[in-house]
């Protein structure tokens, strides 16, 4: 049975290619080889070896067969573990106190108990030598950043009462952030040398830029309900543009927050007009995002937005078609996240929105003008549309788009009115001056921390690092990890694992609804019902005691895209075991701009961003520790990869000048041991069953060996698109293929997997060889399609490119050639999840 586990990998798997050491059949031979001599050795002997110590490296056995695949290990390389009798080789239930102990798990375990003498890899051996952290963690208690400002008040600020109100009770929101004290006097000012000058404001995350620019913008708005004339056919008079559904639509929900704000105020009597009912009437939002039928959103916009939330495509697309879209009147123009929308390249785009809108506005006053509209006069042609920049960087680009959106603009930071009681003018910095000295860092009340992690171990260390969190943040309601990984396709496979896990005997997770499809009553602008969604996103795991586990990325569905959020960000899923229960996100990095997802408390990056380096690792920890509250960020580096700590400390620092910034390290085994708990070294079983159930999870269908595999491929790609000015911290050339393949529960690195639709990866290194898995027409097709629906994007084309271009690592026509020490990865059947499983 477990020789079926250990050499069935070749039957379905789609492994295929020529083996590393180029000799047909040269792994499963040189098996059988080291099998029989130690076979012969016992014999030999007459009794029963001794039993290997789990951490030290086993002195090489003299009787021990010359195989090829011992030729292929390097000398300074410690041989392979041996397992030499049952007893030693089956794990000892866990001793957790949760962990559950069946009779199902007592028969898996003594049926799938290893064999005498079967070769097995333990996570615990052959990994690179791991330099003990040198920080230690000091919670020393830091003033947070970007939180509410005891000595500023919104009405001081020249808020109007009403908003104040609203804020205050239905939103508990009671005193401004340092950047809405700084901005708003200048944008709520009605001063038309004020009203005239274009707005930068730029300030750390979770520091509150939303209502920065919402609140002036309902406040500029709310009078014009005294005119009677006005309702929502007046059309469109502010715009907010945002680079993704996501955050179009956080900025939607907030603004949606913002206008049930009651039109009059409390102890007003009642002998007034109901002002309320004209004014909730026609100041309404929107919210324009692909996905929705156009059709549907011609009619809605043909009905009246008067605030319009977009993504940049979709707006251009209706201001070149839509005939019906009136935005000739438009005041506020706002482009949020404005780093990531040049990133993005939405550079073009924004310049034809801005045209488009200078168009529309020039034939609506021509219009009235020679009355040819039915619109009645009264319009103050006069005041220009003001345009607001928000980003939390000052990069290059984002300066560049200032120069083209931006006229006479008004730089805003936080830190310019940060005093007490100092609210008077200051020097205007320029927006280049403000670049020069500007650091982007996290909020100064995250706790960053980081833990170098050998490859093998990556897997079991992000689920001890998830426990150990989990329990931490379960008294807090409903509290919540984000995941940070390299690629869809990553995020799927680890969705995937841990939900499986949650089954018995460690199948997949029962067929239930994807809570994407209870997303069927949401409203999309047309009113219309949203489509059902195609994907799961919502889960359990097993190794998760009440736990949500969701996934998020871009090739996922807009439905379940939104689904996702929504779940992870408080609904009460289907899944979950009780109201307010804890979730983890796996992501990508679609999640790490803007997004402001309620009560996380920790980001975890798994992997580290290949695009954007520090910033974009500033941006992603900013999901957490937002307006003043506490967070913890994590980073996963691998051993080679320990420079980084050293490169991102110094980034984030920047001027001598500035606070030091500090990321404290853990060390693994404290990490696993605080997940897995146990006395002494018990960790280490512990790991190494949670490993072998996610193997065993691996093997048990070809749809989740593919997933593994397509995870590990693309993490791969992903891994290689670096820029060359971190090649010396990230070079695919110093990853272990063998070992990395562990941490996608594979026991071999992927060998010349052939990716339908044309990018092929060549078999490791040393890999061993294995029967190619035939690929039936169906599958082709079936693979073909999935390819391009998860690869479409520009960011797969351009990692593609770069694999190409690194001549080092390529043989002919774009194939990456990679590494492994594979042979050592052959190990043992395990036992059942359930038994591993602290419930
Ligand atoms: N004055 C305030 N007091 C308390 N909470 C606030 C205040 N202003 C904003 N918040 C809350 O702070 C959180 C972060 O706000 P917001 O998303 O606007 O930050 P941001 O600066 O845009 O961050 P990012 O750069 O990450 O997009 C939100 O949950 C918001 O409700």
């Amino acid at each position: 049975m477990d020789d079926d586990l250990v050499l069935n990998i070749s039957t379905d798997d789609g492994f295929s290619g020529k083996g590393g050491a180029g000799k047909k059949g040269g792994r499963w031979t040189d098996r059988l080889k080291v099998k029989r001599g130690l076979k012969r050795k016992e014999r030999a002997e007459e009794k029963p070896a001794p039993k290997p110590k789990p951490k030290a490296a086993p002195a090489p056995t003299p009787s021990a067969p010359s195989t090829s695949e011992e030729a292929r290990v390097p000398s300074h390389r410690p041989r392979k573990r041996v397992r030499l009798d049952d007893s030693e080789a089956a794990p000892s239930a866990p001793t957790h106190s949760k962990a559950p102990q069946t009779s199902r798990t007592a028969q898996a375990s003594s049926s799938q108990a290893p064999r005498p003498n079967q070769i097995i890899s333990s996570l615990f051996t052959y990994n690179p030598k791991v330099d003990a952290p040198t920080q230690q963690v000091i919670s020393k208690p830091v003033a947070p950043s970007n939180a509410p400002l005891d000595y500023s008040t919104f009405s001081g600020l020249g808020l109007n009462p009403l908003l104040v109100s609203h804020l205050t009770t239905k939103m508990s929101i009671l005193k401004p952030t340092a950047i809405q004290r700084a901005s708003l006097p200048t944008m709520l000012s009605t001063a038309p040398e004020k009203t005239a000058r274009d707005i930068f404001i730029q300030s750390q995350t979770g520091s509150g830029k939303t209502l920065s620019y919402l609140l002036p913008i309902i406040q500029d708005l709310l009078p014009l309900s005294s005119l009677s004339y006005i309702d929502r056919s007046i059309g469109t008079l502010a715009v907010i543009i945002a680079p993704t559904r996501e955050l179009a639509k956080q900025i939607s929900d907030v603004l949606e927050a913002l206008l049930k704000m009651r039109l009059r105020a409390e102890d007003d009597s009642t002998s007034q007009p109901d002002t309320s009912t004209q004014l909730t009437r026609w100041l309404v939002s929107g919210l324009l995002v692909g996905g929705a039928t156009r059709t549907h959103e011609k009619a809605r916009l043909r009905k009246g937005v008067p605030i319009l939330v977009s993504t940049p495509g979709r707006l251009l697309d209706h201001l070149q078609n839509t005939s019906s879209f009136n935005v000739g009147k438009c005041r506020w123009l706002v482009l949020d996240e404005s780093d990531q929308l040049m990133e993005l390249g939405f550079e073009e785009t924004i310049k034809g929105i801005m045209q488009g809108l200078d168009g529309r506005r020039r034939m609506a006053k021509q219009a009235v003008e020679e009355g040819t509209t039915n619109e009645v006069g009264g319009w103050d042609w006069e005041r220009r549309r003001r345009t607001v920049l928000c980003s939390a960087t000052i990069r290059e680009d984002v300066q560049k788009l200032a120069g083209t959106a931006l006229q006479n603009p008004l730089m805003i930071k936080a830190t310019e009115v940060d005093k007490e009681g100092d609210l008077l003018p200051k020097p205007e910095p320029s927006i280049a001056a403000a670049a020069t000295s500007e650091t982007f860092t996290p909020p100064s009340q995250l706790s960053q921390k980081y833990v170098t992690v050998p490859l093998k171990l990556r897997l079991v260390a992000l689920v001890a690092l998830l426990r150990t969190l989990v329990a931490q943040v379960q008294s807090q309601q409903g509290a919540k990890i984000i995941v940070f990984l390299s690629c869809t396709d990553s995020v799927d496979f680890h969705w995937n694992l841990l939900a499986g896990a949650s089954m018995e005997g460690g199948g997949d997770a029962e067929d239930e609804e994807a809570s994407g499809e209870d997303d069927s009553d949401e409203e999309d602008l047309t009113g219309s019902k949203a489509k059902p969604a195609l994907e799961k996103v919502e889960s359990t795991c097993a190794l998760l005691p009440n736990v949500n586990v969701f996934r998020l990325h871009g090739s996922l569905p807009n439905a379940a895209r939104l689904a996702a959020l929504k779940g992870f960000a408080g609904r009460k899923g289907k899944n979950a075991p009780a109201q307010d229960a804890a979730s983890v996100l796996f992501c990508t990095s679609v999640a790490a701009r803007g997004l402001d997802l309620p009560l996380v408390r920790a980001v975890i990056q798994y992997d580290l961003p290949t695009e954007g380096g520090v910033t974009e690792y500033v941006h992603r920890v900013g999901r957490t520790a937002r307006a003043g509250k506490g967070g913890e960020a994590w980073s996963f580096i691998a051993p080679n990869e320990v420079d980084w700590v050293k490169w991102a400390e110094t980034k984030m620092q920047g001027d001598a000048g500035n606070a030091k910034v500090t990321l404290h390290g853990v060390a693994v085994e404290d990490l696993l041991r605080s997940g897995f708990a146990g006395r002494g070294t018990e960790y280490e079983q512990r790991a190494t069953d949670v490993q072998l159930a996610f193997e065993r999870w691996v093997l048990q269908k070809k749809e989740n060996a593919q997933l593994a595999r397509s995870g590990f491929l693309s993490h791969m790609r992903a891994y290689a698109t670096h820029p060359s000015n971190e090649k010396h911290i990230f070079h695919i050339r110093n990853l272990h293929m063998g070992h990395l393949a562990k941490a996608f529960a594979l026991r071999d690195a992927p060998n010349a997997v052939k990716v339908p639709g044309g990018t092929k990866v060549h078999n490791p290194k040393g890999a061993v060889k294995v029967k190619a898995h035939r690929v039936s027409n169906k599958e082709k097709i079936d693979g073909a399609k999935e390819w391009e629906r998860d690869h479409s994007g520009d960011a797969e084309k351009r990692m593609q490119a770069i694999v190409r271009a690194q001549g080092r690592l390529t043989k002919k026509g774009g194939v990456l050639a990679s590494y492994s020490g594979a042979s050592e990865f052959q190990i043992s059947g395990g036992y059942d999840l359930e038994k591993l499983v602290g419930k």
